[in-house]
C-alpha cells in the first residue's frame, strides 16, 4: 500500500512508520512525504532514509484552496495518506479528493480534547486517563470515525512534556498497527463505526486505581 504521509514538526510518529517498513512488519511503502514547515525535523528524517519529500508552504499561496491543491497534485497516487503531526486543518474539498483514505493520529481519546494541544487539556481538566486515537479524517475537525485508540495514565506530577511523551510511545504503536489493519483490507466503516476483522475486542487494560472494594 503507498503511502502519502503529511508533517508539521518532529517526525517522531513518521519515524515509526519508517522503522515498521524497514522491519518487514509494515507492508507498505512512503511514497512522498509533505511538510508545510520548512524546519521540520521529520524531513531530516527523509533525507536519512532516502524518502522523498516535498515542502509545500501556506504563505506561498494567495488561497486554502490553491494550498490544497497542490498538496493533492503531490498526493497523486497514493492509496492512504496518514496526518503524522500536520496542524493545518483541511476543508471539504480536499477530504473529498480521498474519501475514507486520509487518517489522523491524535493524542487524546477523542470525542476529548480535540484540536490542539489536546495533552494540556487534558492535564488541566485533572483526567486521571486520557490516551491516543487514531481515527479517518472527516472536515469536523478530530470527530472522523475512530478506528483504534489506547488508554494512557496522567501521572500526579506530569508536566505537558512527560505526559505528551509518554502518550506519544503508545501513537508510535498505535499509527503503524492502524495502517497495516488498513493494508490487510481488515477495516471496514460503517457509518461512525469502524470494526476490524480479527481485532481483539474484548480486554481492556488493568485499572490501576481501582482497589478492591
Ligand atoms: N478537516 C480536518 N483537518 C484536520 C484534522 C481533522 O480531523 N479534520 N486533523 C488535524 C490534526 N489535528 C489534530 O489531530 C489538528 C491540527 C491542527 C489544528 C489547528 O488548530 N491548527 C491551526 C493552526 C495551524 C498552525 O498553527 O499552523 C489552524 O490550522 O488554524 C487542530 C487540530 C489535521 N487537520
Ligand atoms: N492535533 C494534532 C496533534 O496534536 N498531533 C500530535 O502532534 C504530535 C506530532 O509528533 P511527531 O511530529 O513527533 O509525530 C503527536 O503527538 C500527534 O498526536
Amino acid at each position: 500500500m503507498k503511502l502519502g504521509v503529511l508533517v508539521s514538526g518532529r517526525g517522531s510518529n513518521l519515524q515509526a512508520l519508517i522503522d515498521g517498513i524497514e522491519s518487514g512488519k509494515l507492508p507498505c511503502s512512503i511514497d512522498i512525504v509533505i511538510s508545510d514547515r520548512e524546519k521540520a525535523y521529520a524531513l531530516e528524517r527523509c533525507k536519512r532514509h532516502k524518502i522523498p519529500y516535498l515542502v509545500i508552504k501556506r504563505k506561498d499561496f494567495s488561497t486554502q484552496e490553491a494550498f490544497e491543491e497542490e498538496i493533492i497534485k503531490a498526493l497523486s497516487g497514493v492509496d492512504l495518506v496518514v496526518l503524522a503531526g500536520f496542524m493545518r486543518i483541511l476543508s471539504e474539498h480536499f477530504i473529498k479528493a480521498f474519501p475514507m483514505k486520509i487518517i489522523n493520529i491524535h493524542p487524546s481519546l477523542t470525542p476529548a480534547f480535540l484540536g490542539k494541544s489536546a495533552q494540556r487539556q487534558a492535564l488541566e481538566y485533572g483526567s486521571r486517563i486520557t490516551g491516543c486515537t487514531v481515527h479517518f479524517v472527516t472536515e469536523e475537525l478530530d470527530s472522523g470515525p475512530v478506528i483504534v485508540q489506547a488508554c494512557v495514565p496522567v501521572l500526579p506530577d506530569d508536566t505537558e512534556e512527560t505526559l505528551s511523551e509518554r502518550i506519544l510511545s503508545y501513537e508510535h504503536r498505535l499509527l503503524p498497527q492502524a495502517v497495516r489493519w488498513i493494508s490487510e483490507g481488515r477495516v471496514k466503516v460503517m457509518g461512525r463505526k469502524v470494526v476490524v476483522h480479527g481485532a481483539n475486542y474484548g480486554t481492556l487494560p488493568a485499572n490501576p486505581q481501582l482497589e478492591v472494594f
